[in-house]
């Protein structure tokens, strides 16, 4: 077990977001968070990953590799836990390539700098998402998806075991959005924990094994996805009537109405 939640529950003032949570993720499995706008997505993410504080009668609701994220020293918390967030937490002013070294920063042996193997890592990254041209370009003149890319070259240079993903998707066209979702299956595959937000049911059922639904009024419901992928549940989840087409073996849901509409 890479990361587990006992009994969690989450609020803000007045609003629930999700209530006694029991949740196990294991090396190898690549979950998918499903769920609204202001469901409480984001704020699991922060939780798991130690950036919010749960309630403190609660502070061993969150373990990571079985101790409290907040217990652990930093780096060694950020060689077991890489986080891709929605937002920038501010500019970097340097290039692609000194943006994606600091993914290594958690590795760093040496007080001299990096290292050969972590110059190859960050190389390696920078070349699966495609920025080899980019390279040298400083990060603040790339386009959001370009930028995007970035950010994940950078998680993949740290090389944790557990990948926390909010909206991994964000930005990147459907060629970048295969192959972000190509490499992430790839990652659990080769023993990876991999949990990411998705708005996106098709990429979900085709790339997690598991899925996690936050529902509205802060009950949840999780299992595989083969189970929990289905028109009652996502109708259920989306409020709107969700059609369900098999296709080449694979299941696809498209949003057919609005109800009442
Ligand atoms: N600091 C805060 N104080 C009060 N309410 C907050 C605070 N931060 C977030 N919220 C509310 O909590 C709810 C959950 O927010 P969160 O960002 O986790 O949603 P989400 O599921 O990630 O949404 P989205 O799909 O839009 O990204 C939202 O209704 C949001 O307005």
């Amino acid at each position: 077990m890479i990361l587990q939640t006992l009994d969690l529950t989450l609020q803000y003032p007045g609003k629930l977001l999700c209530r006694n949570l029991s949740l196990t993720v294991g090396p190898g499995e690549c979950w998918a968070i499903l769920g609204q706008n202001g469901c409480g997505k984001t704020t699991l993410i922060h939780a798991l990953g130690g950036l919010r504080r749960v309630d403190r009668e609660n502070e061993s609701s969150v373990m990571v590799a079985g101790k409290p994220p907040q217990t652990w020293p930093r780096r060694e918390l950020a060689r077991n836990l890489g986080i891709l967030l929605q937002e920038e937490p501010g500019e970097f002013w340097g290039s692609v390539s000194e943006y994606v070294l600091l993914g290594r920063y958690p590795h760093v042996k040496n007080i001299f700098g990096w290292d050969a193997i972590d110059q190859d890592m960050a190389l390696h990254a920078i070349e699966r998402m495609e920025l080899t041209s980019l390279a040298h370009r400083p990060l603040i003149t790339l386009s959001g998806g370009e930028r995007q890319r970035a950010r994940i070259a950078l998680l993949l240079a740290q090389s944790p075991i557990c990948y926390l993903l909010d909206e991994p998707l964000q930005h990147l066209d459907l060629r970048h959005q295969l192959l972000a979702m190509t490499l992430f299956g790839e990652l659990a595959r080769q023993g990876s924990a991999v949990v990411m937000v998705l708005h996106d049911i098709g990429w979900a059922s085709r790339f997690c094994d598991h899925v996690l639904m936050l529902f509205d009024d802060g009950h949840t419901i999780r299992g595989s996805s083969e189970e929990t992928l289905n028109q009652s549940n996502l109708e259920a989840l989306y409020q709107c009537n969700i059609k369900e087409i098999v296709m080449n073996n694979g299941r696809h849901f498209v949003p057919e109405t609005m109800p009442g509409v």
